[in-house]
């Protein structure tokens, strides 16, 4: 199922939570809408599922202007953050709620339901659970069931809002990936809100950034990576490091450092240079100098926190595994290997 917003406004109030907004999701695509608190991520989704209303705008599912469609005709899946599980009704009855729930003209016959309903607890891992209640499974089981319940009405589209918000990061990561893999069995559209950036990369075809109502950007994850369009996806998708200066010419300027700009720009005049902890390589032939202020070997990471001189403040710098760790106190060079300039 494709689906097609337009110009979707929405207000509570004198807020505005979704502003002049137009997405497009492709059929069978996995598409995370990634953005901080209060963004408009989770009133994008209650939009499409018919839980709340547009001011102005369209929304088609297909050909099919959703204004005309009931909440049941647009057929939507839906997960919560809190997995909003019947407490008197075992995994294997929570799934099947939504089909004994059809009207008797659509609803399977007892054979067919049990066939389903044992097909999804299959797909979700959780066939020794069936007669579980939900409070006998753990949080990360009953968002299995969660998801389950959704995918068995065989939803048009699937809608996940922080769905393992409230999981332990070892689980969600197990989930996500579960997730994903049940995303390219049953192919279904699927919108999935998240404030991870993480869970967004790893899991989505494309990535959509929201803030303050608005679409920052919209892209697969590497595009999103390559080319960030604004400080905000810049900050947003990972730790970044701030230099203020200028764009002159082709290059940012700041005290003594000159870093040309690789992609021609127009933008002239005060700029911010961007870059990661990663994109700083100690070297002799050094962009930068700067004073070693912390040095700590986590597992799998060596960080290190240093200050290029009083006005430019603190970086971090994702020092080499196979190079000792600088003395708290030394000089250490360092080249720039990736970086963006952003007008300020
Ligand atoms: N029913 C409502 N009445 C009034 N304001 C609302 C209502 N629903 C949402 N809002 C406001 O709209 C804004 C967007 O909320 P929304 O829940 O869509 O954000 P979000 O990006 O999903 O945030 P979070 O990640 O915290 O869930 C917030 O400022 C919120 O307070």
């Amino acid at each position: 199922m494709q689906l097609t917003l337009t110009g979707i406004d929405k207000h509570f109030g004198q807020f505005h939570a979704v502003r002049h907004l137009d997405l497009s999701v492709q059929s069978g695509e996995l598409l995370a809408l990634l953005g901080p608190s209060g963004s408009g991520k989770s009133t994008l989704l209650r939009l499409i599922a018919g839980l709340a209303v547009p001011d102005r705008g369209s929304i088609h599912f297909g050909d099919r202007d959703a204004s005309t469609l009931s909440l049941a005709a647009r057929r939507v899946g839906f997960v919560f953050q809190h997995y909003a599980l019947f407490p008197h009704l075992d995994a294997f009855e929570n799934i099947a709620f939504g089909l004994r729930a059809k009207p008797r003209s659509e609803r399977p016959s007892e054979a067919d339901l049990r066939k389903r309903v044992e097909h999804l607890l299959g797909l979700v891992q959780l066939k020794t659970h069936a007669h579980h209640l939900p409070a006998q499974l753990s949080g990360g089981q009953r968002q299995r069931i969660a998801l389950a319940r959704a995918l068995a009405i065989e939803p048009s589209v699937l809608l996940l809002d922080e769905p393992f918000g409230a999981l332990d990061a070892r689980v969600r990561v197990d989930l996500r990936r579960e997730l994903r893999r049940i995303h390219d069995d049953t192919g279904i559209t699927t919108l999935f809100v998240t404030h991870d950036q993480d869970e967004a990369m790893e899991l989505a075809d494309r990535v959509v950034i929201m803030d303050h109502g608005r679409i920052e950007q919209v892209g697969t994850p590497e595009a999103l990576h390559r080319d960030p369009r604004s400080r905000f996806v810049y900050e947003f998708l990972g730790p970044s490091n701030r230099l203020a200066g200028r764009i002159h010419g082709q290059a940012f300027t700041s005290g003594w450092l000159l870093q040309p700009l690789p992609v021609r720009t127009a933008n002239q005049g005060p700029a911010e240079l961007l870059f990661r902890p990663s994109d700083l390589v100690p070297t002799d032939a050094a962009h930068l100098e700067a004073e070693v202020l912390h040095a700590r070997a986590l597992p799998g990471r060596h960080t290190v926190q240093a200050r290029l001189s009083a006005e430019a403040g603190e970086i971090e710098v994702q020092w080499p595994l196979d190079q000792a760790l600088p003395a708290i106190g030394s000089r250490v060079g360092l080249a720039l290997r990736q970086y963006q300039a952003f007008p300020v």
